[in-house]
């Protein structure tokens, strides 16, 4: 019998790519989401539980029928500007109700746990590529929840044996390449799909978020991985915490920046449309520049991104586009 694994926040974006890469790679899948921002078609037909992993007897009811072998965990808040307007919110579903879910588990003796975080928790770089020993200050309550989460993970491998693995992805991006999934955000906030959106005449310019950064052409620039390369990078941690590896932290991504102007002008390429551009003010707590260096994943995983280029991560996410375009229209 194949070992079971628990996807918690399967219905997003993320989670759902990685319930399709781990049901084609054999395991069983189970879904757990409140549906607050997923999408209940994402799933495919894996089992999909709705309730709140904050609420105990729901972790405690799903973690009984479903007995999985680990638990993958992308149930949270995602906002940056929210999380500093409402950090209650945030610190509430992304900390308290990971405490939840990490206290059921205990109760089920569900002992492997690999965790969604983020660059985030870096804060403003001190330097470029971020690797896995640079400081850990986060400058929002996003951040914070996320970096708060990976101490508490610490405390409960020492105390309780919970062996965990934190991916800190950088900038996740595209679509399943077999157009099947895609990032369908409510409202969206994330650059690629929003430039995409004006494409698909959703929308009539991107803004640009400041164009006087210490950056070669001035605007922020960021690392684009593909959401299957986030996945793939998951299954290989989950097959070492599987055979019995101790607990792991990697920074996620391809090491090389795009900055803003540039994603532009891939989307130009790809998508032959103009995408009309208008300059505003920098967003507050935007860093000019965030890049991973990804070496540890790669060297004690074995992963290697597969779909690296900036063109390919963009067209993935256009198809998808084009089929929201097409169903809205
Ligand atoms: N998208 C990115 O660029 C990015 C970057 C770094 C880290 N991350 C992290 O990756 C994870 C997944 O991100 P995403 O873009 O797929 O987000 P998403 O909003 O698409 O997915 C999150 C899922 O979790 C569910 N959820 C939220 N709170 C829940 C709760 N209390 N109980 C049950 N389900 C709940 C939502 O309904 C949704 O289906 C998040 O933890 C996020 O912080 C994302
Ligand atoms: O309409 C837009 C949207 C974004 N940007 C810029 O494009 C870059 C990328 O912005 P995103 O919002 O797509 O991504 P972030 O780098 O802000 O955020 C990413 O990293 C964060 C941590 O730093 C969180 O983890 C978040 O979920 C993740 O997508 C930033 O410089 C942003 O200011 C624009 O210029 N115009």
């Amino acid at each position: 019998m194949p070992e079971s694994i628990l996807i918690v926040g399967g219905a997003g974006y993320i989670g759902s790519h990685m319930v399709k890469q781990l049901r084609r790679a054999g395991y069983r899948v189970a879904v757990a989401d409140d549906l607050s921002s997923g999408h209940r078609g994402a799933v495919g037909d894996a089992p999909l539980h709705v309730g709140d992993i904050g609420d105990a007897g729901f972790v405690d009811a799903v973690l009984g029928e479903v007995r999985p072998a680990a638990v993958m965990h992308f149930a949270s808040f995602i906002q940056v500007g929210e999380s500093v307007a409402d950090p209650a919110k945030y610190y509430r579903n992304n900390v308290t109700a990971t405490q939840v879910l990490l206290d059921g588990m205990r109760a089920h003796g569900v002992a492997r746990f690999i965790f969604s975080s983020t660059a985030a928790i870096f804060g403003e770089p001190e330097y470029v590529p971020i690797d896995e020993a640079h400081p850990k200050a986060p400058i929002n309550p996003y951040g914070r929840s996320k970096w708060m989460v990976e101490q508490m993970l610490e405390d409960y491998d020492h105390a309780y044996g919970l062996k965990s693995v934190c991916l800190r992805y950088f900038n996740a991006a595209g679509a399943d390449p077999e157009g099947e999934l895609g990032e369908r955000h409510e409202p969206e906030t994330h650059l690629v799909p929003l430039i995409l959106q004006v494409a698909s005449g959703r929308r009539a310019h991107i803004g640009v978020n400041g164009d006087d950064y210490p950056t070669p052409d001035g605007t922020c620039v960021r690392d684009y991985i593909h959401v299957e390369d986030l996945c793939s990078a998951h299954l290989l941690a989950l097959r070492q915490l599987l055979e019995g590896a101790g607990s792991a932290r990697y920074n996620l991504g391809n090491g090389n920046g795009f900055s803003v102007s540039e994603v532009i002008d891939a989307v130009r390429r790809v998508t032959g449309h103009p995408i009309p551009v208008v300059i505003g003010a920098r967003r507050a707590g935007d860093p000019p520049a965030l890049v991973a260096n990804a070496n540890a994943a790669r060297a004690q995983l074995g992963w290697t991104p597969r779909y690296a280029d900036l063109d390919t991560i963009v067209a993935h996410a256009w198809a998808c586009e084009r089929r929201i375009a097409a169903s809205r229209r």
